[in-house]
């Protein structure tokens, strides 16, 4: 079973995606960490964000430590939004991540492009979003947490940056699959969410076995 989950940034799908794949035994990729990933070695190796020829240099993935905590930083989100616009930076990604998808058993990934380019024929897929005050404000405490605080509104526009960069690139712009589930979590916690996740991932595998 290949479960797709798809949002803006801080809409909660990766917590679901984890939530989910521990649910019905799966691998999970957070694809996201993939784009972080080369906008880090990026910043580190002094390169310009500007050249779409030193960003796919980049994303060789050779000896990245996933489990880094500045992967978390909003330099490295930000900047891996600026590359993901790249064609040829998504380009570079798409084979490990498809790989990933269509291991034997199925998988679970997060992102913007899953259920739309990545895993077009994913089994379940959902759409998981939240206001941009919501986000910004579980982004501004997840930083705080992390010993990387930010102001609120610097936060808040970050994110409105990203939806709209995310949102308008040419190739694999971040959209609502035209089947998956849409799960706003504006006004929900965390259990409520990975409850909702699971119902609808329930229903939609039962729907797709008794066609
Ligand atoms: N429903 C929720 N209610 C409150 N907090 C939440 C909820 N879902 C997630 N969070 C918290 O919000 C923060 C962002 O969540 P998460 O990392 O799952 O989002 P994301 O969409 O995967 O973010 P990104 O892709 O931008 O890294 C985390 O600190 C997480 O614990
Ligand atoms: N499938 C994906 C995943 C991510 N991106 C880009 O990477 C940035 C960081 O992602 P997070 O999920 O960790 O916030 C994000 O803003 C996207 O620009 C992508 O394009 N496709």
């Amino acid at each position: 079973m290949i479960i797709a989950v798809d949002g803006p940034a801080a809409s909660g799908k990766g917590t679901i995606a984890r939530a989910l794949a521990r649910h019905f035994g799966l691998p999970h990729l957070d694809t996201g960490l993939l784009y972080r990933a080369a906008a880090l070695r990026l910043l580190r190796t002094g390169g310009n964000p500007a050249s779409e020829e030193q960003a796919v240099a980049a994303c060789d993935m050779t000896g990245i430590d996933f489990a880094d905590p500045e992967l978390k930083s909003e330099a490295a989100g930000g900047v891996a939004s600026r590359i993901s616009a790249y064609p040829a930076v998504r380009a570079a990604l798409v084979e490990r991540q498809r790989r990933f998808a269509e291991q034997p058993g199925g998988a679970v990934l997060d992102g913007r492009d899953i259920g739309t380019v990545i895993a077009p024929n994913a089994d379940a897929k959902l759409f998981v979003t939240a206001s941009p005050e919501v986000r910004a404000r579980r982004r501004f405490d997840e930083l705080e947490r992390l010993g990387m605080p930010l102001p609120f509104a610097d936060v808040l526009a970050d994110i409105e940056a990203r939806d709209a960069r995310d949102r308008n690139r040419p190739t694999a712009p971040l959209a609502q699959a035209e089947d998956a589930y849409l799960l706003d979590t504006s006004s929900l916690g965390v259990e409520g969410a990975i409850a909702e996740a699971i119902a609808a991932v329930t229903a939609a595998t039962a729907t797709a076995a008794g066609r």
